[in-house]
């Protein structure tokens, strides 16, 4: 009843597709979209970590750090500190709106060099950073550079690879992403010990690198099928298709392609069309996703890990330390759901990953709470320190197959054309305005909060692993342009789609749901 359907999702296809080269090497430099994103969100904890740093624009938050503290939860609580990691993503959310039109209008690609444009200038406004506007300014940049990325890459990711393996494609972004935390946390433990201004400016400006490989990746690239076709080039798209499938007969492809292009021309208003009743699930499911996958309080570990290493009594280079260990772990996990997802399908790791989630978060929450208290004072032994690493590390393990990849491929595949720019602007920005509140909030929720925080993300962690087994149907191997069938097969979401939607009549589909 819960739209478990693994062997037979309605609207599966088995077009022809041998894996080119070339379909290979295009999602590899698309997916580069996800190392902007990912050098930022690794960059900026170490950052406001850094004396030299501190001392130099926020000289109030300096002292505070270093003055006595009673209690452990409120060590680095500051509104003005956390403003600089989250002002990006408010840039970010603001960009992705625009981006929309552009990644419409003029295709994938150039949103992704635009994207690549902005976050390059940004860099070179932080790194050379003389006062706090110029740092201002870099941020603001860098956010947007990040909505143009995340908007556009999933989106190329999923039109790219052949529908069988388009999970396993889309994920490359979230690899991506981690790699970029992790090579950025790499950065920060060298650039930390460093004498002066130097070490926050090389890690700084260091995101140039990461944003001429955008760049340059989104010159070189070509462009979407579907989007050629979105934009009049039939030919051209064609000859796209053939030569990333490896194959000159994929006429019923194609198609399917230039169908969904047709009816998509009928709606003018991809902003309107969102919220026609035929579009209930996919509105529902790009708003609930990205909101859900922040309030994993992922985002609590990959911007403050070195903070709570620091809190849980570790010195700031093991505190570092610990923080690489989490990313690389995070990294490796990412790559099993890129070789899972397209086999198990997405529920399953939804599902597994929640638990396991859960059963550490509350764990977690347990062994702090035990040691530290409400008070907040204490001290933590080393084997307890290392078995909260530990269960970290699996918590952060669960995200890494399900939530993570998830968050990104689902929204991206759900909708079709006519409505999959407006949607992935949606999943964008919902995902950046919820990034920017945990990071605000983060550190004022642990001083009030103290250890209940990790049970107030277990309680959100609960709601979304219910809401996937009732909600989400498997997707799996369905073309993206077949999806239709896939909803309306649901238990729940059948009602809200039109039978002409799917071209078949109504008692056939519930015939397959049952
Ligand atoms: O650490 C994992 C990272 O992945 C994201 O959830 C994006 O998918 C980020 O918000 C987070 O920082």
């Amino acid at each position: 009843m819960a739209g478990g359907f693994v062997s037979q999702t309605p609207g599966v296809r088995n077009y022809n597709y041998k894996l080119t080269p070339k379909v290979f090497a295009t999602c590899f430099i698309g997916a580069f979209g996800g190392l902007i994103f990912g050098y930022d969100l690794g960059i900026s904890g170490g950052v406001t970590q850094m004396e030299p740093f501190l001392k130099e624009f926020f000289p109030y938050v300096y002292k505070k750090k270093n003055s006595a503290h009673e209690n452990e939860y409120c060590r680095f609580d500051s509104q003005l500190l956390t403003l600089f990691t989250s002002s990006l993503y408010v840039a970010a959310l603001i960009s992705s709106l625009f981006a929309s039109t552009i990644t419409r209008v003029f295709g994938r690609k150039w949103s992704m060099f635009l994207g690549g444009l902005t976050f390059f200038i940004g860099s070179a406004f932080n790194g050379f950073a003389q006062n706090i506007a110029m740092l201002l300014i870099g941020r603001i940049l860098l956010g947007f550079g990040v909505g143009f990325a995340n908007q556009s890459v999933p989106v190329y990711l999923s039109e790219m690879a052949p529908p069988n393996l388009r999970g396993a494609f889309n994920n490359g972004f979230q690899v991506a992403i981690i790699f970029g935390i992790v090579v950025a946390t790499i950065i920060n433990y060298f650039t930390a010990q460093m004498k002066g201004n130097i070490g926050w400016r090389i890690s700084l400006g260091l995101a140039c690198v990461p944003a001429m490989m955008i760049m340059i990746g989104a010159i070189i690239l070509p462009d979407t099928p579907n989007s050629l076709i979105e934009r009049g080039f039939t030919e051209d798209a064609k000859k796209m298709l053939q030569s990333i499938r490896g194959t000159s007969e994929v006429d019923e492809e194609f198609q399917d392609l230039i169908d969904a292009s047709e009816e998509s021309k009928q709606v003018k208003h991809p902003w309107k069309n969102i919220l026609l009743p035929r579009y209930r699930p996919q509105l529902i499911m790009t708003c609930f996703i990205p909101f859900f996958q922040q309030l994993t309080g992922i985002n609590v570990i990959t911007f403050y890990a070195p903070v709570l290493f620091q809190t849980l009594g570790f010195g700031s280079k093991a505190s570092l330390l610990s923080a690489m260990v989490t990313g690389i772990i995070e990294l490796l996990c990412t790559f099993v759901s890129v070789f899972t997802v397209d086999r198990f399908g997405r529920r399953v790791l939804f599902l597994q990953g929640g638990i396991q989630m859960l059963i550490s978060q509350i764990a977690i929450g347990v062994m702090i709470g035990v040691k530290f208290g409400t008070a907040g004072t204490g001290n933590i032994g080393k084997t307890d320190a290392n078995l909260i690493v530990a269960l970290i590390c699996i918590y952060v393990a669960g995200f890494a197959w399900s939530w993570g990849p998830l968050g990104w491929l689902v929204p991206s595949e759900i909708s079709p054309l006519e409505i999959r720019s407006a949607a992935q602007a949606i999943n964008v920005a919902v995902n950046m305005f919820f990034t920017f509140l945990v990071a605000q909030l983060f550190l004022t929720m642990l001083c009030h909060m103290k250890f209940g925080l990790f049970f107030f993300f277990a309680v959100f962690v609960f709601i979304m692993t219910i809401f996937i087994y009732l909600m989400l149907p498997e997707t799996k191997n369905v073309p993206i342009e077949e999806m239709n069938r896939v909803w309306k097969a649901h238990w729940f979401w059948g009602r809200f789609i039109p039978d002409e939607a799917v071209g078949v009549s109504a008692a056939e589909m519930q015939q397959k749901s049952v």
